[in-house]
């Protein structure tokens, strides 16, 4: 018996999908049409298959819910086409496990085999180093590389400077701990000091950490908030320092150099801005949210000393519908917060309540809460916030539509 299927119409493909997982100790079989498909699965029985959703004559949909019918506990995964996120929901809807696109190399695929079969995103919880990022995007693959490439023994010499560059909320600090473990560096190494933070002691708080990172990193997170007193007094205390510290500096951007807001002093700037690490949105890497979610709420889980909990296929197609401009902070607190709701163990739509997310293309009808609120905000706009105009522009009265912009908490703009 095998344990994982390929199904995929392109026969060199999987041909090497099935070598490159055996030789990973996955014993594995392919077949390239929906007739061989459903054959070898009653032959084989297999835990995993790996689904391609484009398929010559057969619908990869089709396929998948004739095999979940056949054995329910048979975890899949889609294959879909770049930006076929679309696709990928209905698949979660349908009960598959999770999506890789295409092409996908297949060292992912060879990730995503291990994950789903060893369980190794609840078994492997306690990471270092580069394993500490999630995801098998390629995006997510090309961070790690990044990392490992840039990580020296710290202990020995003083790293060159990182600059980490990424929106709000992305792994800027996780990047940063990952070089560190990566480095060698020992835990109470890595220190972090917030720039957003204006303490009138920055100069002593600064002195303090540049002395408890010696031969560790002193991560400097947003330096641009860093004020120019504070830079200089930075610059001064490095020089000084006798084990300085290796540097690694985060950012929304790349920095610049100079005096004033939001500038850094040359001398700081060329120290910290020698190597750098892009780090993608969540958006760019949809193929990372599924396993960041389930890594969550397992490490909540553990952390609570309860049962690892399960996400339905609804919550699934949910989480991957949504757009997460606050990326994987607002992601994993999304988590925290379903894991609070939840009561039986099961994760469901319902209790995947974003901050600030929204689904961009929700082929789910809207509420007629949530057209009444858009229909509003659509006539205020248009009125340039004039109540007595966008009423006459939604044909209510002045009196109701002010009633109405009570119930939403509505401000004219
Ligand atoms: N690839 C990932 N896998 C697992 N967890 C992640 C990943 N990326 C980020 N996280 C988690 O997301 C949260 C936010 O990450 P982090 O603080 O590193 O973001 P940041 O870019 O530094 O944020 P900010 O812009 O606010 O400084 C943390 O809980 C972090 O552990």
């Amino acid at each position: 018996m095998s344990e994982v299927l390929v199904i995929d119409d392109e026969t060199v493909l999987a041909r090497a999908m099935v070598s490159f997982l055996e030789r990973r100790g996955f014993p594995s079989v392919y077949a390239v049409d929906g007739v061989s498909a459903k054959a070898m699965f009653q032959r084989e029985q297999p835990r995993l298959v790996i689904l391609d959703y484009k398929l010559n004559e057969d619908d990869g949909l089709e396929l998948l819910e004739w095999i979940l019918e056949s054995d329910p506990r048979t975890q899949i995964v889609m294959m879909t086409g770049h930006g076929d996120v679309g696709v990928a929901v209905r698949a979660m809807k349908a009960g598959a496990r999770d999506f890789i696109v295409k092409p996908a190399s297949l060292a992912s695929i060879a990730a995503i085999a291990r994950d789903l079969m060893l369980d190794e995103l609840g078994a492997g919880l306690n990471r270092t180093g580069v394993e500490r990022i999630i995801g098998r995007s390629s995006a997510a693959n090309s961070l790690r590389t990044a990392i490992t490439g840039l990580a020296r023994p710290c202990d020995r010499d003083t790293r060159p400077g990182v600059l980490i560059v990424g929106a709000a909320g992305t792994g800027k600090t996780l990047a940063a701990r990952a070089l560190h473990d990566a480095s060698g560096g020992m835990p109470e190494g890595f220190i972090c000091v917030d720039c957003t933070h204006r303490r009138e002691d920055m100069g002593a708080h600064l002195a303090e950490m540049v002395s408890r990172a010696a031969r560790g990193t002193l991560v400097l997170r947003h330096l641009e908030h860093l004020s120019e007193t504070a830079q200089g007094q930075l610059l001064a205390l490095l020089d000084d320092a006798a084990t300085p510290p290796s540097l690694i500096a985060t950012a929304n951007q790349y920095l610049s150099p100079g005096n004033g807001e939001g500038l850094i002093l040359p001398g700081l700037l060329y120290r910290v801005q020698v190597g750098w690490i892009d780090v993608p949105s969540l958006g760019e890497r949809t193929s990372d949210i599924l396993p960041i979610a389930d890594y969550t709420a397992s490490r909540i889980a553990r952390d609570n000393g309860f049962g690892r909990p399960r996400l339905t296929a609804e919550a699934r197609a949910r989480l991957l519908q949504l757009d997460w401009p606050g990326n994987v902070a607002e992601l994993v607190n999304c988590i925290e917060r379903a894991m609070l709701l939840q009561t039986d163990g099961v994760i469901d739509a319902g209790h995947i309540r974003p901050i600030t997310a929204r689904c961009p293309v929700d082929d789910d009808v809207p509420t007629l809460q949530e057209l009444e609120l858009g229909a509003i905000r659509k006539a205020l706009g248009m009125a340039g916030g004039n109540v007595s105009r966008a009423a006459g522009l939604l044909g209510v009265s002045r009196d109701t539509l002010r009633y109405r912009m009570e119930k939403f908490a509505l401000s004219r703009r």
